[in-house]
């Protein structure tokens, strides 16, 4: 049986529905998994005309009643204002609706009737305007699935890169580099590879400053924070190595020469992992109790409503959360 993959609709303003809506009949996803929509059938319904698909959109209630397989299965949550909707604005009443499907998405998957998580995009300012008090899907899933400092990990092709910290402004990030912290990291991030079925995990650490600070002739977090980090997770038995030059550790984690990166800061990773293939750059949030996969792009307000959305991000997203989900499932019990 193919993995049952719960999928969000995302912001009803942005271009979530559409790449949504062209996954549900692409070849990839439908050879791969079974997928359950979260969203608005009407909203569902008119991002595939723009997309020009025609999945064929079966209800189903929360327990999957109604489930026909080989459908375009849907839980319509009637909850979009249509006659005030427009594409590509923030709107408060989308930003709630947005949240109320990945609320839906995490009760289903956390009581077991989907295998896995795979997010379309939300946008922070249509959050707040709706009144939902968080700033993404990774507070939201943490919050609700009770985990207090979930992972984010993004792979493109064969490179996965960790981050020590996310949403924080550079200034912060950099004081975030602390010796407990990383260790923390080097920890959590090999449990996580291993949940995702990667035996002895090798972890290699990013260096903050440049060439690794070169034995503080600018910076010294390598040498205070960062290797006493390394030393005493090799002493706990971890696979880790580093630190190394941030300049060069993803071009060679991406040749092969360790299971993932642990990046240090928001643009560090994710510029690496854009620059080898924006599209497939997807992001996984992990250490919770369900499996998150998720394209990394936004709600592109920009093009949202015009078809230009492409769709190749949402359909690895799902492959991704198929790939791993039984694994994942198995080996969190
Ligand atoms: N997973 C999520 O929920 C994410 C949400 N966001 C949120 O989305 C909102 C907008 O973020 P931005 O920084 O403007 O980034 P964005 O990714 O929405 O847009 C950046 C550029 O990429 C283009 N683009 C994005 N996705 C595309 C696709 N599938 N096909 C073709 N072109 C595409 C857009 O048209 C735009 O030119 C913000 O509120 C941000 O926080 C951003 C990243 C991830
Ligand atoms: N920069 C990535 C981003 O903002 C998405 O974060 P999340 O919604 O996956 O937590």
């Amino acid at each position: 049986m193919k993995p049952l993959i719960c999928a969000p609709m995302g912001d009803p303003a942005g271009v979530g529905p559409e790449i949504l809506a062209a996954s549900l009949v692409d070849p990839v996803v439908t050879d791969m998994a079974r997928v359950l929509v979260v969203g608005n059938t009407e909203i569902m319904k008119r991002a595939s005309a723009i997309m020009n698909v025609s999945p064929d959109f079966n209800e189903v209630d929360e327990n999957l009643e109604g489930w026909r397989e080989g459908a375009a299965n849907i839980l319509n949550m009637d909850n979009v204002d249509l006659a005030g909707f427009e594409y590509g604005k923030v709107q408060g009443h989308c930003g709630k609706a947005a949240f109320e499907y990945i609320k839906k998405s995490v009760e289903i998957t956390m009581a077991g009737k989907a295998d896995a998580l795979a997010t379309t995009p939300i946008n922070k300012e249509s959050l707040k305007a709706g009144g939902v008090p968080y700033i993404g899907h990774t507070e939201i899933l943490g919050d609700l699935t009770g985990t207090k400092d979930p992972l984010t990990m993004f792979q493109v092709h064969s490179l996965r890169v960790f981050f020590l910290t996310r949403h924080l402004s550079l200034m912060d990030a950099c004081r975030a580099v602390k010796k407990d912290r990383v260790l923390d990291y080097i920890a959590r991030c090999s449990e996580a590879m291993r949940l995702l079925g990667i035996e002895n995990p090798s972890i290699v650490v990013a260096g903050l400053n440049p060439h690794c600070g070169e034995h503080g002739l600018f910076g010294n977090e390598e040498d205070v924070e960062i290797v006493p980090a390394i030393e005493e997770a090799k002493k706990r038995g971890f696979n880790v190595h580093g630190p190394n030059p941030a300049d060069s550790v993803f071009h060679f984690a991406l040749k092969g020469a360790w299971d993932a990166v642990l990046s240090l800061y928001h643009d560090q990773g994710h510029i690496a992992t854009k620059m080898v293939d924006f599209e497939r750059t997807i992001s996984l949030t992990l250490g919770m109790p369900i499996l998150r996969t998720s394209v990394d792009h936004g709600t592109a307000f920009d093009i949202a409503g015009k078809g230009k959305a492409s769709p190749v991000s949402m359909v690895e997203a799902i492959r991704l959360a198929a790939l791993y989900a039984f694994n994942f499932k198995k080996a969190n019990g």
